[in-house]
């Protein structure tokens, strides 16, 4: 037995949900450049979850399902109150996900209607706890979400308190979108571990969560922002770049163990980022990370991934950098759950074996002997 390290290469399942084929990623066999441009998040959502694209009562009853399940338990705000204000987002998160399955009587109803009225509650209260997690850690009263309106929509409203641009709703719409699935990615692993011992759907969520919040994943794109915070300025990136180039360390955002030659998904929020920062009148943090990009690329060969774009779009809409990877989240529990429910279909235990690298033919020794 010889193990890979990282499990680099290894099919570990089948799924029909997204694939990666020769850089090209898809969601049920529609092209990621297709679905960014001209879909919604909630089309979005249906595809994953039910295979095609939604008809417009279909996609209509949808959006009202979760509109209806959108608002979180109070006892899930009261918990969020108690968090202390200056903890980790996605700790706070992963906790006040967990906590929710204490609060729904269906937590542990293994029925397939029941799995997937649990998806759709995820998908629709997790932008609630968000907006109320940031609310709260800022000395505000959470707002209560409207129905009627996107998820992309309704998130800012939550977040802000107030009507949100139709532009900033459209960049948002379409971030979710990219950040949906992405075939066996670590966090989406985690999940379908998790429930493939016929654990429930809240279990494989939190795992999820667990999963996402490291910098080597989703975490990249707060990482990303705090680096942007510390160069500082334009004029700052060379050096700040070039010394970490040279002492090689990892630049966050670069990377990808699947994409050799880019991630089809960076390009759409490399120009989201630029758009976004001409309509500002401010190109700044736009212009540092293209030309930190220039570095990286010039002189490691290393592509910007989906977390590093996402940054400086985020920022330009105004959000706070520790809820960034939240956001990854509140779009990513569509695909987490789309696994989650493609893995009770055909379910077997995900038990891999390790190759042993310890000590062999120890003998005990009574501990006065030690
Ligand atoms: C949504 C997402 O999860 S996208 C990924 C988000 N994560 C990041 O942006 C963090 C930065 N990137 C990385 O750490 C990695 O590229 C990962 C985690 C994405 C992929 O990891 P792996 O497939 O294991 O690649 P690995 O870390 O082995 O890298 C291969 C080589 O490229 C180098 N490398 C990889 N990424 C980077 C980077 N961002 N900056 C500098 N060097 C890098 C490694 O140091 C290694 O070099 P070596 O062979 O000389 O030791
Ligand atoms: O697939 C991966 O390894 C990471 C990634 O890009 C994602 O989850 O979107």
């Amino acid at each position: 037995m010889t193990a890979t390290k990282g499990l680099e290469g290894i099919v570990a399942t089948t799924s029909s949900i997204s694939s990666i084929i020769d850089g090209v990623l898809t969601y049920r066999g529609y092209n990621i450049d297709d679905l960014a441009i001209n879909a919604t998040f909630e089309e979005v959502i249906y595809l994953l979850w039910f295979g095609r694209l939604p008809l417009q009562s279909e996609l209509d009853q949808l959006l009202s399902e979760l509109s209806a399940a959108s608002t979180i338990p109070p006892q899930v705000i009261e918990q969020i109150r108690l968090y202390p204000k200056d903890t980790n987002t996605m700790a706070a998160l992963r906790s006040a996900v967990s906590a929710l399955a204490l609060y729904d009587e269906t937590a542990n109803d293994m029925t397939p209607e029941a799995n997937t009225q649990k998806a759709i509650k995820l998908q629709a209260q997790l932008p609630t706890i968000v907006a109320a997690l940031s609310r709260i850690r800022s000395g505000l009263e959470p707002i209560a979400p409207k129905s009627g309106v996107t998820i992309a929509h309704n998130f800012l409203y939550m977040l802000n308190g107030e009507e949100p641009s139709d532009l900033a709703v459209q960049a948002l719409n379409q971030a979710l979108v990219l950040h949906a699935d992405h075939e066996l990615n670590a966090s989406t692993f985690a999940a379908r571990v998790t429930v493939a011992t016929l654990s429930d759907i809240y279990s494989g969520v939190t795992s999820a969560i667990g999963a996402l919040k490291g910098p080597l994943h989703g975490g990249a794109n707060e990482a990303v922002m705090v680096m942007l915070e510390e160069i500082g300025s334009f004029d700052q990136v060379e050096d700040f770049i070039q010394t970490k180039l040279d002492n090689r360390e990892k630049i966050m955002g670069f990377g990808h163990r699947v994409y050799k030659n880019g991630d089809p998904r960076a390009k759409h929020l490399q120009k989201m980022s630029q758009d976004l920062s001409q309509l500002q009148g401010n190109s700044e943090l736009y212009e540092m990370s293209v030309r930190i990009e220039e570095m990286v690329t010039g002189q490691k060969g290393l592509k910007p991934n989906v977390d590093f774009y996402s940054a400086s779009v985020y920022t330009i809409l105004g959000i706070p950098r520790e809820l960034f990877t939240l956001i990854f989240a509140i779009s990513r529990v569509s695909g987490w759950t789309a696994h989650i429910l493609e893995q009770y279909e055909n379910n077997r235990i995900i038990r891999p074996r390790a190759e042993y690298t310890g000590l062999t033919n120890q003998k005990y020794v009574p501990i006065q002997n030690r």
